[in-house]
């Protein structure tokens, strides 16, 4: 099998250097709520930084649809960067054409520039050719260091690898190593975990899933939508009711593999999105009609206790509930602390990821408690399922 090169086959000095990370991080109340995307993209900028390399970063930030002021990566992610780098970054507001071309032109080796959100444009995301090749029109080489990215094939994430040489960053190398190492051969029962906000671009990924684990566990709005496929009555909760062929495309194909689906069997519901908002626990028969799900309940916390204890491996991706609103957070922080608690008692292998999900385990406390933590969600359950994600594949060619 061919792999890719590394910034130990390339010399940057004077180069200029087009690094695709990952800058879409978690924000709560206008601040970065977890930097650990940012902790671990560090030492590819420095590295390059630092041998005289012109470090070119581009990143989407959440999914725009077109130029939105809140997507910005100016405002709240360019000063956190700028505060875990230890270093100042330039900023150019827009990714190509004359605004990117000037700022590129103004760098000098070792220097550091932040492009607007490479989504501003819906070429990025349709991977059009010509959007990639303006935006390699801006460098020398490419370096992608974005694997949490890297299952989309986007234009800078696929498409600019077929105008530069291309080259994985150290963050894509450390995390395809440690994804190898602790599930290449998972012991067995291995149990899957996915929660979360992001729904129909996970539920293909749910169909291969469910043919490697032995459970899936679901929580948060994935859940929801697999209740309502299911018939029950969600009421106002976050749910993609018109996902509901796929659910049970999904159900049929984890019968026919052997995977047991588990889905809660309570929650607790609210009427309004709020911390601290009047709450209640309810089976899932008595879902009112006009509140949402916000957290799994606590029959299903025990449920999934008692799973974890029968399970060797864990794989997590998505909170369970909105763990961003206490008490909102009790069902994901109960969860996650057992596994942290059997991972120490050497019982469980624990891999989680995601960017919401690593700000949840830290809120729990158990970022360091778990065998290994991804920056990567979706990508790294794709990753699990054995695709070659586009991403990577690009920089094997
Ligand atoms: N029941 C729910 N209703 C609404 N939002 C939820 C629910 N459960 C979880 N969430 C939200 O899901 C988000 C994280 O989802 P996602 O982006 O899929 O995870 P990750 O970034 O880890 O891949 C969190 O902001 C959380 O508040
Ligand atoms: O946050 C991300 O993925 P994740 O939610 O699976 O962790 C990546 O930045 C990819 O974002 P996308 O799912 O909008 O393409």
């Amino acid at each position: 099998m061919s792999t890719f090169k590394t910034l130990d086959d390339v010399d940057v000095r004077g180069k200029t250097v087009l690094v695709r990370g990952d800058l879409n991080v978690p924000v709560e109340d206008g601040t970065v709520s977890d930097t650990t995307r940012l902790d671990r993209l560090a030492p590819t900028i420095d590295e390059i930084a630092d041998k005289g390399g012109r470090v070119v970063l581009l990143s989407h930030f959440g999914r725009p649809k077109g130029v939105t002021p809140e997507f910005s990566l100016k405002t709240i992610v360019l000063p956190a960067l700028e505060e875990v780098l230890e270093r100042p970054v330039a900023f150019a507001a827009d990714c190509v054409g004359p605004v990117a071309e000037a700022a590129v032109k103004a760098l000098k080796d070792g220097q550091i520039l932040l492009l607007e959100n490479v989504r501003f444009h819906p070429e990025e995301e349709k991977n059009d050719p010509a959007f990639a090749k303006a935006l390699a029109a801006l460098g020398d080489i490419y370096v992608n260091d974005a694997f949490s990215a890297a299952h989309r094939a986007h234009a800078s994430t696929e498409g600019i690898t077929h105008h530069l040489p291309s080259y994985a960053g150290r963050l894509m190398q450390a995390e395809l190593e440690a994804l190898s190492a602790a599930l290449e051969a998972p012991e067995r029962p291995v149990l899957a975990i996915v929660g979360g906000a992001k729904i129909s671009t996970k539920l293909d990924l749910l169909g291969n899933l469910v043919a490697k684990v032995d459970r899936l566990v679901l929580g948060g709005g994935m859940a929801n939508t697999f209740l309502a496929a299911q018939g029950v009555n969600v009421g106002k909760s976050l749910c993609e009711h018109d996902m509901a062929d796929a659910v049970h495309s999904i159900l049929a194909k984890a019968k026919a593999a052997g995977c047991e689906i588990v889905l809660p069997v309570d929650g607790v519901v609210a009427r309004e999105f709020k911390a601290d908002a009047p709450h209640e626990a309810v089976d899932n028969a008595a879902i009112p009609a006009d509140a949402m799900l916000l957290d799994i309940g606590p029959k299903s916390v025990a449920n999934l206790k008692a799973v974890l204890a029968e399970t060797k491996t864990v794989v997590w991706n998505g909170p369970l509930g909105v763990f961003e609103k206490r008490p909102f957070d009790a069902g994901t922080v109960a969860v996650a602390r057992a596994a942290a608690d059997l991972t120490q008692a050497g019982k469980l292998l624990t891999v989680a990821g995601g960017g919401d999900t690593v700000a949840a385990l830290a809120h729990a406390g158990v970022e360091d408690r778990f065998s290994y933590i991804s920056t990567a969600g979706g990508a790294f359950l794709e990753w699990l399922e054995g695709k070659d994600l586009p991403g990577v594949a690009a920089l094997k060619r």
